[in-house]
């Protein structure tokens, strides 16, 4: 199958900083990873670099089977999704939030003109998708910031997206607002791994391709068990990539934070302390 995200050897250096040495990183379909990593480490600039905003140094990577180099970026983008609060402020205060899903379908293309009721229609369903329906007719200005997050997942899955990434997305919300928004994200990765299979085929709602998600965080307590791996990063370089029981260990963490840490888990929840 071919693979959602395939990256060989990338390293990216601006003036004499290595900020991205020998990344080697394979997504396949049906996978769903968590991207952990100290400040610094390199996360943001690796989401750069797949979105076409950080040019590699060297190495190769492919997302859906295109390579980079060999494909425009236009059409690259269209297939991976990006929430991120570094949004926020390219949003016009005054837009309401079913026009800024709908924005998402259209990328930078002239909106108004075209929108139809059918796309409408669809940027209600994707609220409702992500539990945001009622503040459809708000404005960007006076949403919360846990609708605004809500608000820009549902952005990004106007687009069909096969890739959806998460940068810090629970950056400034409250405990309950945190949990409530990864039970979202859970949901969604569910959809995508529990798909009703009938003769072979994908049937109802999950006929339509599910993108594959990764969550760029700092806590472990953010991984719902819906993550099936994780890459963790020190410095611009991997310290372990792989199926989450084996990646997210006491030592690896340690490695990773450069400091001694204990994993545990309570509750299906993981949590971090210092030893
Ligand atoms: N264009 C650039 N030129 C020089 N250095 C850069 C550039 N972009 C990023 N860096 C450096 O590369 C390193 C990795 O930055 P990056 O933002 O990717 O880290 P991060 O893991 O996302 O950190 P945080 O958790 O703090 O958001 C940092 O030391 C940063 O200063």
């Amino acid at each position: 199958m071919t693979p959602v995200l395939d990256i060989r050897r990338l390293r990216v250096e601006r003036g004499d900083t290595v900020i991205l040495r020998e990344i080697n990183w394979r997504v396949a379909p049906g996978e769903n990873w968590v991207i952990l990593g100290a400040n610094g480490s390199g996360k943001t600039s690796l989401l750069k670099s797949l979105t076409g905003f950080l040019a590699p140094t060297a190495g190769e990577f492919s997302v859906l089977g295109r390579s980079y180099g060999a494909t425009d970026w236009r059409t690259l983008r269209l297939h991976i999704g990006v929430v991120t609060s570094a949004f926020a402020a390219a949003i016009p205060p005054a837009e309401v939030a079913l026009e800024t899903v709908i924005s998402g379908k259209f990328a930078q293309l002239d909106l108004w003109a075209r929108v139809t009721a059918a796309e409408r229609t669809a940027a209600r369903r994707w609220l409702r998708v992500v539990g945001a329906e009622r503040v459809a007719e708000r404005e960007w200005l006076y949403l919360s910031q846990g609708e605004r997050q809500r608000v820009l997942i549902a952005r990004a899955l106007m687009a069909k997206p096969r890739l959806l990434i998460f940068d810090e997305p629970c950056a400034g919300l409250d405990p309950v607002a945190r949990q409530s928004f990864l039970e979202l994200v859970d949901r969604l990765a569910r959809r995508q791994t529990a798909p009703r299979v009938r003769n072979g085929r994908l049937h109802g709602r999950h006929a339509r391709a599910t993108p594959a998600l990764v969550l760029v965080t700092h806590h472990v307590e953010e991984i719902t068990p819906a993550f099936t791996h994780a890459l963790l990063l020190r410095r611009g370089e991997v310290v372990a990539a792989g199926p989450r029981d084996a990646v997210l260990t006491s030592r690896n963490l340690s490695t990773a934070f450069g400091a001694p840490l204990r994993l545990a888990t309570r509750g299906g929840r993981m949590a971090l302390s210092f030893r």
